[in-house]
């Protein structure tokens, strides 16, 4: 018997293994009746027979890219659009081949129409011959036929790796592949895989009925199921009776790992299964280890769970997940406006020390005093305190629609998901913060010339900000442009422009009232920071603003 090694990774820390590499030698390849395809699909590689894209442009960019040979699920929660959305999110291109049309929602089945065999061999052919997929995922597959078929085409169409999914009854309890189709499962299709993942009703029917109700009855499983053939088996125990934590075991061949992971509470699971695969799919194919892979799929599967647990879609039980819950946060976030520049509060570490005051409790005071928008400008932080303290004042700001940004630190910004950057002319580059923050974040610069102004907007700059105006303890060594300073540079700038240094309750309204075109607020540390009541000050500095505009109309 082979030397079986036990580990338990949680899924938030993995100690990396040596990894058995993707595809076997040859020479080990033969040893068992299974490995005939293996054999072909090493030799198709070694003659360079996977297929190539037919373009020849060289300057066109090749994404990583999984087929998806599965069930259409009306309700979109599972099955191919599962697929569709899960590769979307970890930024895969996936082409699709539907092996069958299912009425679904939330309650459960309502019909199944299996696509007939030759047009589901019309669709591989289509996309094999002429978009060869790195990766194919296989989910819903509802008669034997179409399991030959699909074995049929990826020998004379061999990819460089093969996930099955082997889907038998949907969340709701209906049978979607019946166990006509085991044999040819078992014959045909997991001999061919790298990986297969089943729960634990696919592993114990894969198996012959046999019960699997211990983490010990899964690994006697994975073990058994990878006598079959597949290269490595996943599986899954989200339905382990008396399981507070959910384990998933893996079986590589020669090591056992236990995944852990605690259980979320949410009818919201509908497509888990869809989604796993995919992304271990997508992981595959954007070039990952197996058993990476497998981690990076998990967690994604974990955030996605986590994140949709309480959304309401439909009025079953078993809702569906939101898969695309980057782009959601992003549709949440309010855009920039100009207008949010009117108040601006930036912090100071050294005042809150000071005043004895934590971060958190002088942003909430500004925002209570009226502050249209933050900046965390805490040079004295250490990184682990920055980021902790941006991402409690994100949830604040977040609650008043106050956009919060982080100053010089694109890393803490990142990290806390904060709403943007403020950069000066020393700091990282704006093109290359643009480059890493992407189109969404707001980024402001600091710009005391015209020229600065320009090169901010060409390098995509949502604000600028102009100053010192005044002469200011706050910046060490910083240059007074005056008020003639910042009037050039607005009258230059294309984007907005907040005022900066030395600004409070005495002279705001001056520099308000110059009344050049561009100038949208003030930006203040000391006249709001440096005071005994932070919401008070800030209070009193938004009437005089306020004032100060209708002077100005
Ligand atoms: C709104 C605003 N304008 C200017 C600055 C100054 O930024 P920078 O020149 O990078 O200097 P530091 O703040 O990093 O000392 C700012 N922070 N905010
Ligand atoms: C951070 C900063 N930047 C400046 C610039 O001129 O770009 S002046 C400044 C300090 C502003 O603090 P206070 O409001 O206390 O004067
Ligand atoms: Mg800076």
């Amino acid at each position: 018997m082979a030397h079986l090694c036990s580990q338990v990774l949680s899924t938030s820390f993995f100690t990396p293994k040596p990894q058995i590499p993707v595809l076997l030698s040859p020479g080990v390849a033969c040893v068992k009746s299974f490995h005939q395809y293996r054999f072909l699909h090493i030799k198709a590689m070694q003659d360079g027979k996977f297929a190539t894209p037919t373009s020849c442009d060289e300057s066109k960019v090749r994404v990583p890219h999984v087929l998806t040979v599965a069930g259409s699920d009306s309700g979109a929660g599972a099955g191919i659009q599962a697929d569709i959305k899960a590769c979307a999110a970890r930024g895969v291109y996936c082409s699709t081949v539907i092996t069958a049309v299912t009425a679904q929602n939330t309650v459960g089945v309502q019909g199944v129409n299996i696509v007939p065999e030759d047009f589901v061999a019309e669709q591989l052919r289509s996309v094999l011959s002429d978009m060869p997929p790195n990766v194919v995922k296989t989910g819903m597959l509802p008669s034997t036929g179409i399991v030959k078929t699909l074995c049929q085409s990826l020998k004379e169409f061999p990819v460089q790796a093969l996930v099955v999914d082997p889907v038998m009854v949907s969340t709701s309890g209906h049978t979607l592949a019946g166990p006509s189709i085991l044999d040819s499962f078992r014959e045909e299709l997991l001999p061919m895989a790298d990986i297969v993942t089943p729960n634990l009703k696919e592993a114990s029917a894969l198996l012959g009925g046999v019960p699997l109700e211990t983490i010990a009855d899964m690994r006697s499983a994975a073990k058994a199921i990878h006598d079959i053939g597949p290269r490595n088996v996943l599986v899954k125990g989200g339905d382990l009776p008396a399981s507070l934590d959910a384990v998933d075991v893996f079986y590589d061949g020669n090591d056992f790992y236990e995944f852990r992971s605690s259980r979320i509470m949410t009818p919201n699971t509908h497509g888990t299964g869809c989604t796993l695969a995919s992304s271990v799919a997508a992981e595959l194919a954007k070039g990952s280890q197996m058993l990476s892979a497998v981690k990076v799929a998990k967690r994604y599967v974990e955030a996605v769970l986590s994140y949709s647990k309480n959304i309401a879609i439909g009025g079953g039980c078993q809702g569906p997940m939101d898969h695309l819950l980057k782009l959601k946060s992003n549709v949440q976030r309010r855009r920039f406006d100009p207008c949010d520049l009117f108040l601006y509060a930036v912090t100071d570490s050294r005042m809150n020390k000071k005043w004895g005051r934590s971060i958190v409790d002088a942003v909430k005071a500004a925002i209570e005093g009226g502050a249209s928008i933050i900046q965390l400008r805490e040079k004295e932080v250490e990184t682990g305190d920055f980021l902790e303290a941006a991402k409690a004042c994100l949830k604040i700001c977040r609650v008043h629609g106050v956009p919060l940004l982080i100053n010089d630190r694109i890393d803490v910004a990142l990290a806390s998901d904060a709403d943007g950057v403020h950069i000066g002319q020393s700091d990282m580059p704006a093109h290359v913060a643009r480059a890493l923050l992407g189109s969404d974040k707001i980024i402001g610069v600091s710009c005391k010339t015209p020229e600065h102004a320009q090169q901010a907007w060409i390098d995509g700059a949502d604000y600028i900000g102009s100053g010192g105006v005044y002469p200011t303890n706050t910046k060490e060594n910083n240059k007074t442009i005056g008020l003639d300073g910042l009037k050039t540079v607005c009258v230059s700038s294309k984007l907005p422009v907040v005022a900066i240094g030395g600004i409070g309750m005495s002279n705001a309204q001056a520099v308000m009232q110059l009344g050049v075109p561009n100038l949208k607020g003030v930006a203040v540390v000391s006249a709001l920071f440096d005071r005994e009541c932070v919401m008070t000050e800030t209070r009193k500095l938004l009437e005089v603003l306020k004032e100060s505009t209708k002077i100005a109309k």
